[in-house]
C-alpha cells in the first residue's frame, strides 16, 4: 500500500488544491512527499511534459495566472500501481496516461492481458509510458476485492495482475490497442489504489469523461444473416461481438434474418428506427447492400422524396451503419476499416467512429433499380458474377473458377457510354495518394459540391447540361467498371481503382476497350503489382459524377432493355449458356455490388457522403508503428 502522503490528486472540482502550486513541476515536488521528485527522474519529466501538452491554449497565461492555476483539461493525477510497480497516472479530457516511476523497487513490464510476447525480452525501459485516448477507452470497472471475476464465457478466473501484494482497491480500464494490419484489440490494465475513495474517484471520473462522448452508440439494431460466408454469422456475433458490446454498455436488439431481403423489408417498414443509434449488419457485402437499401428507402419515404426519380435530391441517411464481416466477400468492411476482422469492427462501432460514404443510385428509364457503394461492372465482372451464381455450392472458390472461365471466353460488348466529368475537384484516378482516415480530398471535394450541384441544376433547367458537360464514347468494351471506392480486398490489395475515394462525390469510370487476351491479362495482373493498371493504350479512366450506358442493341430501340427484346435475348442466352457455339453474346449484365441488375441500359448518379458508417477509414500505418507501448506490436 502506498503511504497516504505519497498520493497526490488534482481535480477540476478541487480548485484549491490545483491552484496552490505554480507549475506542474512545482506541484509534483511539493505534493509527492517522501519520494524522489518526479521532475528529476525521466519518468516524472515524461508525465509532466505530457500533461503540459494537454493543457489547452486558453489555459495559458491569463490574468497573470500560470497554466497550473488554470489546469485546463487535466482532471486527475495520482501515483497508482500496475502489477506491483508504481506509475504516475493522469487523466485529462482527452487522454489517460500512465508512466512507470523509476523509483519503483519492483519492475514488471506491463503487458496487456491478451498480449503474448513474440520478441526477446528487452531491458526495462525507464521511460516507458502508455497513453490511451479517452475516445478509445471502452469501459472502466472497479475490481472486487476477492481478486476474481467472471469471464465472458461464464467461468471464474483468477486475475494474475492482482496476485501478490496489490489486493486492495483497484480498477480496470479496457481500451483499444492497435495490432498490425489495421487490427484492433481490447486490452486491459488494472490500477491498484492506496484507498477505496481514490479508486471510486478514478472510476467515476473516467466514466464521466466517457459519458461526454456523444458519438458513441447506446442502442443498436443488429441483423444477422445466418447463411453468410461459411454460415458462421451467428457464432461470430455471439462469441466475438456481443461480449464487447455488453462490456461497453451498448444494448442491442438482434434479428436473425429468415430469408433474403428480410432485413431490407424490415427496415423499409417495420423497424422502429427512432429507438436506435445505429444499425449493424453481420454478414457479407450482399447483406450490407440489403441494409443500405432498406435505410435509404425508408429515409426518402419518411422525408416525402420519390426514390424512383433520378433527378430528385435524395435525403442523406443519418443513422450510422456498422459492418461485422462474416461473408465470403467483405470488400466494404475491408475498404472502410482496413481489415476483415469482427473484433476490430465491433471496436470501431463501440468507440462511435464515423466514416461518410458516397452512394450511386442506378436507374433505368426513370425507374429505380439499385444503390451501389463499391463496384458497378459490365462485361468481364458482370459475366464473372453471372457465371459464379450458378456455382454457389462451391463457396468463395466459385469466383476464381468463373474468373478464369470468363477470361478465356474473352467476350467484348458494344455500347455507348456518356459521362459527366467531375470538374474542379482535388485528386485524379492516377494519383499516388490513397483515401485514408480523415482524407482531405474527400473533405475538400465535399465542400465544393453545393456550388457544383447548383450549377448542374441550372444547366439542367435550361436544357443545356447534356450539351455543355456530358461527354460520349462509343466502342467495343471488354469491361466497363465504375469504382466508387478502391475495391481493395485481401485478394486484390490495390483494388480496381487504387486512388478512388470513399466520400468525394465521384466514381472512377474505367473503360477497357477490346484488346488481345494477352493485353487484358497484363491489365488484370497489374491489379496485384506495383504497375499502373491504367497506363495501357486500351484502358481509360475518368473521375465522374454521373454516367449512362446504352448497349448497342438498345440504341435503335429507345433504350428498351434487352430482356424485353425477344429475338436478341433468345440468341444471346443460347450463346451465353453454350459458349462453344463460337458466337459472342450481344450483351453482358451489370454486377452491382455483387448483385446482377435486370437491365443493361442504366443511368448512374453519385450522391456525395450519403450514408455514414461506424468506421474510421484506413489508418496510416504510422498510427500504430509510433505507439509508445512495445507490447502493442
Ligand atoms: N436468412 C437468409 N436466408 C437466405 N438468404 C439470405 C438470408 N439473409 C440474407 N440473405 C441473402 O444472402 C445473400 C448473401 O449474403 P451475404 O452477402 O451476407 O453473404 P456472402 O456469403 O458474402 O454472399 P455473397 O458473397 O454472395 O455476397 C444476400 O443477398 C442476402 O440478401
Amino acid at each position: 500500500m502506498l503511504p497516504q502522503s505519497r498520493l497526490h490528486l488534482t481535480c477540476r472540482s478541487c480548485q484549491a488544491q490545483a491552484r496552490a502550486p505554480r507549475s506542474y513541476h512545482h506541484q509534483a515536488q511539493t505534493v509527492v512527499r517522501g519520494a524522489p521528485s518526479p521532475a528529476t527522474t525521466s519518468g516524472g519529466v515524461g508525465v509532466l511534459s505530457s500533461l503540459a501538452e494537454e493543457t489547452p491554449a486558453e489555459g495559458q497565461e491569463q490574468d497573470g495566472q500560470t497554466q497550473m492555476e488554470r489546469p485546463g483539461r487535466m482532471l486527475l493525477l495520482s501515483e497508482l500501481r500496475v502489477r506491483n510497480a508504481a506509475y504516475d497516472v493522469s487523466l485529462s479530457r482527452s487522454v489517460l496516461t500512465w508512466k512507470r516511476r523509476t523509483s519503483s523497487t519492483v519492475y514488471h513490464p506491463f503487458r496487456p492481458r491478451f498480449c503474448v510476447p513474440s520478441f526477446p525480452r528487452r531491458r526495462p525501459d525507464p521511460g516507458v509510458g502508455h497513453t490511451v485516448s479517452v475516445s478509445e477507452i471502452l469501459s472502466v470497472r472497479e475490481e472486487e476485492e476477492n481478486s476474481s471475476r467472471r469471464r465472458d464465457d461464464g467461468s471464474w478466473k483468477k486475475i494474475k495482475e492482482r496476485e501478490g501484494k496489490d489486493c486492495g482497491p483497484a480498477f480496470t480500464v479496457s481500451y483499444v490497442e492497435r495490432s498490425p494490419h489495421h487490427r484492433w484489440r481490447c486490452a486491459e490494465v488494472t490500477f491498484a489504489c492506496p484507498e477505496e475513495a481514490l479508486c471510486q474517484h478514478w472510476v467515476s471520473s473516467i466514466r464521466e469523461q466517457l459519458a461526454t462522448i456523444v458519438s458513441r452508440p447506446k442502442r443498436l439494431l443488429v441483423y444477422i444473416n445466418p447463411y453468410s460466408g461459411k454460415r458462421q454469422g451467428k457464432r461470430i456475433y455471439e462469441r466475438k461481438v456481443a461480449p464487447l458490446f455488453s462490456q461497453a454498455g451498448v444494448s442491442t436488439h438482434v434479428i436473425v434474418t429468415e430469408r433474403a431481403n428480410y432485413a431490407r423489408d424490415h427496415l423499409k417498414t417495420g423497424a422502429e428506427l427512432q429507438k436506435f443509434d445505429g444499425v449493424v449488419c453481420v454478414g457479407g457485402d450482399g447483406m450490407f447492400s440489403e441494409i443500405i437499401h432498406g435505410l435509404i428507402w425508408r429515409t426518402q419515404i419518411d422525408g416525402g422524396v420519390d426514390p424512383n426519380c433520378p433527378e430528385e435530391a435524395l435525403i442523406p441517411c443519418t443513422l450510422r451503419i456498422g459492418i461485422i464481416p462474416a461473408g465470403s466477400t467483405d470488400c466494404i468492411c475491408f475498404a472502410t476499416v482496413g481489415t476483415n476482422d469482427p473484433v476490430t469492427s465491433a471496436l470501431h462501432i463501440i468507440v462511435g467512429d464515423s466514416q461518410p460514404m458516397d452512394v450511386c443510385s442506378v436507374h433505368h428509364n426513370n425507374a429505380f433499380l439499385q444503390y451501389s457503394v463499391s463496384l458497378l461492372g459490365y462485361g468481364f465482372y458482370g459475366d464473372v458474377l453471372t457465371d459464379s451464381e450458378k456455382k454457389r455450392w462451391m463457396g468463395p472458390a466459385r469466383y476464381d473458377l468463373s474468373g478464369v472461365k470468363m477470361f478465356l471466353t474473352h467476350h467484348y460488348y458494344e455500347g455507348t457510354v456518356s459521362y459527366l466529368p467531375a470538374k474542379g475537384i482535388m485528386g485524379t484516378p492516377r494519383d499516388a495518394a490513397r483515401c485514408r482516415s480523415g482524407c482531405v480530398v474527400c473533405q475538400h471535394n465535399r465542400q465544393l459540391l453545393p456550388e457544383k450541384a447548383e450549377m448542374y441544376e441550372v444547366d439542367e433547367a435550361s436544357g443545356s447540361e447534356s450539351d455543355s458537360e456530358w461527354r460520349t464514347l462509343r466502342g467495343k468494351f471488354l469491361a466497363i467498371n465504375a469504382a466508387s471506392m478502391s475495391c481493395a480486398c485481401p485478394r486484390s490489395p490495390k483494388g480496381l481503382s487504387p486512388a478512388a475515394h470513399l466520400a468525394d462525390g465521384t466514381t472512377d469510370l474505367i473503360l477497357v476497350r477490346k484488346c488481345s487476351r494477352f493485353d487484358f491479362l497484363r491489365h488484370l495482373l497489374r491489379h496485384t503489382s506495383k504497375d499502373d493498371q491504367f497506363d495501357l493504350a486500351f484502358v481509360e479512366v475518368h473521375r465522374v459524377r454521373r454516367f449512362r450506358f446504352t448497349p448497342r442493341h438498345c440504341q435503335s430501340d429507345s433504350d428498351l432493355d434487352l430482356r424485353e427484346n425477344g429475338k436478341h435475348q433468345i440468341f444471346s442466352q443460347i450463346c451465353r449458356d453454350h459458349p462453344a457455339c463460337g458466337c459472342a453474346p450481344a450483351y453482358s449484365s451489370w454486377n452491382c455490388d455483387g448483385e446482377i441488375l435486370n437491365h443493361t441500359a442504366i443511368d448512374v448518379r453519385v450522391h456525395c457522403q450519403f450514408i455514414q458508417l461506424f468506421a474510421r477509414g484506413i489508418e496510416e500505418p504510422k498510427v500504430f508503428e509510433e505507439l509508445p507501448n512495445p507490447c502493442a506490436i
